[in-house]
């Protein structure tokens, strides 16, 4: 493991909606997220998980604070910069697998290079997509695939690129458990094997325990970090946060 970020922020706050129906999603977060580690973000419903994602990523803009992407700061690009910088540097997974129904499997993965007019590395496209073993379904449409399948298209597209990083948002919520562990282990050895980043959003101890580290976020802010994870010692500290909120 490196210790170069691939992600850093600091001093990010973000609110939603005005006078008595103000939000407050973020509270000031400072975090940095490093090359060739999996990093897990928990925390209860509506603590900012997703919004502390999509901010770090530059699909939402902060009210304040900063965001870099290596040695890009995001906040202030314009929006052409940005959309650059979110195709070619930043690879995304969501719950919903988010593919193009009319495209193949391939013509999927291959889509931030059609984008961009460029051409994927051969090396690169055969290794990913071996990866994931999908070498077989790379003329399926989505529809002719299993959910696991297509998340499994969806994380070889948001790998494909090399980008400095991959946030997933709920990537296993539509997964079964096997599927599930399937997805983590390919995430865990792009982090071990290639030195990916990868931050992902969960609820679940068992994805949580894939991870380095856990963060865990309440009212919009980190409270609690927890190296080398296990999903009773992830457990532990939900429960333990759950106490103190009641106590409140
Ligand atoms: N577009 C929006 N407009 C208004 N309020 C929003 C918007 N997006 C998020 N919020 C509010 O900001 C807070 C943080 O939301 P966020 O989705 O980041 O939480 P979360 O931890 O990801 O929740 P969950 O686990 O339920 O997905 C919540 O109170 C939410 O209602």
């Amino acid at each position: 493991m490196t210790s170069k970020s691939a992600v850093r922020a600091t001093g990010l706050a973000k609110h939603y909606g005005a006078g008595g129906s103000r939000v407050t999603a973020l509270a000031g977060v400072d975090v940095a997220f490093r090359h060739g580690e999996l990093t897990a973000i928990m925390g209860p419903s509506g603590s900012g998980k997703s919004t502390l994602l999509h901010c770090v990523a530059g699909l939402d803009e902060p009210d304040e604070g900063q965001v870099w992407i290596g040695d890009t700061e995001l906040t202030g690009l314009r929006d052409d910069a940005l959309t650059r910088l979110r195709r070619d540097r930043v690879g995304f997974v969501f719950q919903a697998y988010n593919l193009l129904p009319a495209l193949t499997a391939l013509e999927n993965i291959t889509l931030p290079f059609d984008l961009a007019g460029r051409k994927p590395d051969p090396d690169v496209l055969r290794k990913v997509v071996e990866a994931v073993d999908l070498q077989d379904r790379l003329h399926h449409r989505p529809s002719q695939l299993s959910g696991g399948q297509q998340q499994r298209v969806a994380c070889a597209r948001a790998l494909v690129t090399r980008p400095e990083v991959v946030f997933a948002d709920e990537p296993t919520g539509a997964l079964d458990s096997a599927t599930a562990a399937e997805l983590l282990g390919f995430l865990r050895r792009s982090v071990d094997e290639l030195g990916q980043a990868v931050v992902l959003v969960t609820h679940e101890p068992s994805v949580a325990a894939h991870a380095d580290r856990v963060l865990f976020l309440k009212d919009g802010r980190l409270v609690d970090e927890i190296s080398a994870p296990t999903s009773g010692s992830v457990l532990e500290r939900m429960k333990s946060m759950e106490r103190t909120a009641s106590r409140c």
